[in-house]
């Protein structure tokens, strides 16, 4: 396995540009640098291109123009192993990500189908389920879990592969406000670069100091969420609502 480039940033995208097989383009030039350790909300409208982009970062989609590099690595067909050892995405539903008898056995496939066995694959799976706070339902089947847990566990399968970068694809979606708030604290705590995919403009501020706008497939702003969530004519124009009465002035943001 070749290790990760720890001087180069965690992803960085040059100039990505991606028409789908009907002529749809959908992404214009894409360019995004996200460093170890950033945490960053990628906002933007309906069909902005924000799913085309992620499924850039594990070579899902190939074949546009310009580059991605996952910690120095270049995402093509010949690394697609590595790299998606390295790039971690948690969809939205967890059910897709979860189809093993217990949780145990969901968060050991990934490691284990790289080779790992034994007390280094169990303390792998333990770790990873400590992280997000599920070690004691590690016997159980996941479909008992709820649903809040199992999105817990579907990021405990994806940090078991011990990623450069965890790519969230709306992480708040369907959880009540404890779960939210106790799945922004896991994801504060976890030494990990995150991308995080969202319409749900709050829990960008809460997590992520940095936001990056994509709109009409280009990247229309890259600041601090805080600068741009509060910039009312630059939410407009890319049809970001804020909750009604919600001020980003009055949060104070995780670092
Ligand atoms: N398989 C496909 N074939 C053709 N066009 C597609 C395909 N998938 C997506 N598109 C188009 O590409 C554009 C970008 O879509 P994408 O799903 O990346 O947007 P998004 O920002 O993730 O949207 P949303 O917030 O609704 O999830 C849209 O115009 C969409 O209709």
């Amino acid at each position: 396995m070749t290790a990760a480039d720890s001087v180069s940033p965690s992803l960085d995208v040059r100039g990505l540009a991606y028409a789908y097989p009907d002529g749809h383009q959908a992404l214009f030039g894409v360019d995004l640098t996200v460093g170890r350790g950033e945490r960053v909300a990628l906002l933007g409208p309906n069909g902005a291109g924000k799913t085309t982009l992620v499924l850039h970062l594990n070579g899902i989609l190939t074949g546009g123009v310009g580059s991605v590099a996952v910690a120095g690595l270049p995402v093509d067909r010949r690394n697609l192993a590595e790299i998606r050892r390295r790039v971690g995405i948690v969809f939205q539903d967890p059910d897709d990500q979860l189809f093993m008898p217990t949780v145990r056995e969901d968060v050991a496939f990934g490691p284990a189908s790289a080779g790992m066995r034994g007390a280094e694959l169990e303390a792998r799976v333990m770790t990873a389920l400590d992280g997000v706070g599920m070690a004691d339902f590690a016997d159980r089947p996941p479909h008992h879990l709820s649903f809040g847990q199992r999105r817990r566990v579907a990021v405990a399968t994806v940090l078991a592969m011990e990623p450069e970068i965890l790519v969230l694809d709306e992480p708040s979606s369907n959880l009540d406000p404890a779960s939210r708030r106790e799945l922004a604290d896991i994801l504060r705590s976890l030494d990990v670069t995150v991308l995080m995919v969202t319409h749900d403009l709050p829990y960008a501020l809460e997590l992520c100091p940095r936001s990056v706008i994509l709109s009409g497939g280009v990247i229309a702003a890259d600041g601090t969420t805080q600068a741009l969530l509060g910039d009312d004519e630059l939410m407009h124009t890319h049809r970001l609502e804020l909750p009604f009465g919600f001020d980003p002035r009055s949060v104070t943001i995780g670092a």
